[in-house]
């Protein structure tokens, strides 16, 4: 089974380019992914079966989550999530006065479930520059070493 999740929204495709890059890092360290479209339909509870959780959306209305994910993100109240390492990402545009707003309210429903938001939230300005796309990849590489620390100090114990 894999040891991580992502679960992602993209409208026009920015956030998922950048879901992509970040799963490559992540290959590229040698853990396995499961990937869900939040258009699938995804079950919040599937977040409890995994070591680390990856979420990704853009951002709706004024610095909201999309409509898509609201039903996902009403589930995740009845989770605990105390023991899992988490990370966030989005696209936004920073012509709006919330950029990606939607990644800060992401970080604040895994904090508040238990879990241990990792590494700040990761926001790109509209379609990911080629810099972007290797910060992605950074950033999915980055959560790995987090999540292989946590094993470590599991071994040693
Ligand atoms: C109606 C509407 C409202 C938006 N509101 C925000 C916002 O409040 N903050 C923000 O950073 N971006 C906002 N955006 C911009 C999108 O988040 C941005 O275009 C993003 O790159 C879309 O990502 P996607 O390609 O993954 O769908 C809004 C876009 C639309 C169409």
């Amino acid at each position: 089974m894999s040891e991580m999740i992502m679960i992602y929204a993209s409208m026009t495709g920015n956030t998922e380019e950048m879901a992509n890059a970040i799963a490559e890092g992540i290959r590229e360290s040698g853990k396995d992914l499961e990937i869900n479209d939040i258009f699938d339909n995804p079950s919040a509870s599937e977040l409890e079966k995994y070591d680390g959780i990856l979420l990704g959306s853009y951002t709706w209305g004024e610095g909201a989550l999309p409509d898509e994910f609201l039903d996902f993100y009403e589930e995740m109240d009845k989770l605990d999530l105390s023991g899992k390492k988490a990370v966030v990402f989005g696209s936004g545009d920073t012509v709006y006065e919330d950029f990606a707003g939607a990644v800060d309210i992401l970080i604040a429903k895994l904090q508040e479930r238990g879990a241990e938001v990792v590494l700040n939230g990761l926001k790109v300005d509209t379609s990911p520059s080629p810099e972007d796309i290797e910060q992605c990849k950074q950033f999915g590489s980055e959560f790995v070493n987090h999540l292989n620390q946590q094993e470590n100090c599991q071994i040693s114990k």
